[in-house]
């Protein structure tokens, strides 16, 4: 291509300082690999006085978002100022304009992307987004373009990187739920307001995304069932290692005739498998399809220069795209209609604790519940008699059974005579074929 490729930067704090970096670091490998320059022209802030630890032209700096979507030099807008309803509007615009857009705004993405790929396909752009699922870890291209020939039947993912930040540090360390997440928060892998990451709305996000691609089925937000870890007890972190097992954060989504399930919950895994393994800040994304069997795509899910790397490698599409004369069809419409899978279908094998009362019986009444809805047992574990209140703690690790059936033994239990209290209960992952 003659013309170089010319780029306004819509955002300049962690992910947009890193993408300027990495475009003046590998000026001439970019030029190399997609045979023009790349360069960018304008950068849209709130404050271009702000004191940056970055040098760059201050002729650049710009408040007006007009002067990167009404530049018709610019080819590519890379969005990473976040924000929904406002950037919804400018990325409008920028199709409008005929401008190829790259964003990581899993926001954006999660609630209206369905709305933009189609504004993008209208008028003959390329919309990318591999940022915005697991950061810096290649997992977008990979459902999309590595396993297009493959069928995808399940997807389990850590993709928050400050709930497995303190689920890490509360596990090996003994952390406390808030000194763990005061700790995230000073690393800055948190957002500014951490309540997205703890209750597991970052991460739905990121499901709901994943779950459209996979499954070609254009799964919204409000499909995500959500439960995150705020105020998570250490003690079932504990009893859950004397079993074997290892608590993350886990989005699920899962397809069984074209009927969806995607969900996002604290959830207790095999020790020994691969997702137990990934530690601190990391992300993990294990795919299970037809073809290749299971993969899993590890690596940093935030973060400047990861994110950006995404950020990337998407500008890279565009500018082959636009080599080759394709832009703009990239967008694949999802082909089923939406159907999401009911509760009776939904399996999975659970932890339970219980604190019981100390009545001679106790075991045969709390059997009998799961008899009756035939949940059987894999294991028991009795914790001793706690010595002030006289209630003993019991932990139920059941066969599968399915989600309905598992609500209605909680809330059998809970009217029992034997039971003071159901503490807690979690789905087991990956342990069993569902
Ligand atoms: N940080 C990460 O590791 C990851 C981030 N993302 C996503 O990337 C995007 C950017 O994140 P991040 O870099 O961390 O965010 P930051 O808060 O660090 O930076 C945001 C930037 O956007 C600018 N900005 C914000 N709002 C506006 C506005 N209304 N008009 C003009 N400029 C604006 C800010 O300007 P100023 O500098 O003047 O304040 C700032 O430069 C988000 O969508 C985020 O979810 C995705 C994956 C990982
Ligand atoms: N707060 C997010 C950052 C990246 O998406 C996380 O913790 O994963």
């Amino acid at each position: 291509m003659e013309k170089g490729i010319s780029v306004g930067l819509m955002g300049f704090g962690t992910v947009g300082m890193g993408v300027f970096r990495l475009i003046e670091n590998h000026r001439e490998k970019l030029q190399h690999q997609l045979g023009c320059s790349i360069s960018v022209k304008r950068i849209l802030v709130v404050d271009p006085d702000k004191n940056r630890d970055i040098q760059v032209d201050p002729d650049l700096m710009t408040v007006h978002a007009a002067d990167i979507l009404e530049d018709p030099e610019i080819d590519i807008v890379i969005e990473v100022m976040g924000g929904i309803e406002r950037t919804r509007e400018l990325l409008n615009r920028a199709f409008q304009n005929k401008k190829h857009v790259v964003t990581a705004n899993k926001d954006l993405m999660a609630l209206h992307g369905n709305e933009l790929e189609d504004a993008a396909s209208r008028n003959n752009c390329d919309l990318f987004y591999e940022a915005s699922v697991a950061g810096g870890i290649p997992i977008i291209r990979a459902v999309k373009d590595g396993l297009v020939a493959d069928e995808i039947n399940k997807i389990m993912g850590i993709v928050n990187g400050t709930t497995n930040y303190i689920l890490t540090r509360m596990d090996d360390e003994g952390l406390s739920y808030e000194d763990a997440l005061q700790e995230a928060k000073e690393l800055g892998f948190a957002e500014a307001d951490p309540s997205g990451d703890v209750e597991g709305l970052d991460a739905a996000r990121k499901m709901a995304i994943l779950a459209r691609l996979a499954f070609s089925v254009p799964v919204e937000l409000s499909d995500v069932e959500v439960k995150g870890i705020k105020d998570f007890p250490v003690d079932d972190l504990k009893f859950g290692k004397q079993l074997g097992l290892t608590m993350k954060l886990i989005g699920f989504t899962h397809v069984r005739d074209h009927e969806v399930e995607v969900s996002v919950e604290p959830a207790f895994l095999p020790e020994k498998h691969p997702l137990a393994a990934v530690k601190n800040e990391n992300n993990a994304v294990f795919v299970n399809s037809a073809a290749v069997g299971e993969t899993m795509f590890y690596g940093p899910g935030a973060g400047s220069l990861p994110t950006a790397a995404a950020v990337m490698s998407d500008v890279a599409a565009v500018v082959n795209n636009i080599s080759s004369g394709v832009p703009g069809q990239s967008y694949l419409e999802p082909c089923y209609e939406k159907k999401i899978l009911a509760s009776n279908q939904r399996f999975g094998s659970y932890y339970v604790r219980l604190h019981v009362k100390d009545v001679s019986g106790t075991f045969t009444v709390i059997s009998s519940i799961f008899n009756e809805l035939d949940i059987s047992f894999e294991r028991i574990l009795q914790v001793p008699k706690k010595k002030d209140n006289g209630t003993a703690e019991v932990i139920i690790v059941t066969h599968e059974t399915t989600k309905d059936n598992m609500g209605q033994a909680l809330s059998n239990l809970q009217k029992s005579d034997v039971v003071e209290e159901v503490k807690s209960s979690y789905r087991i992952e990956g342990g069993v074929e569902r």
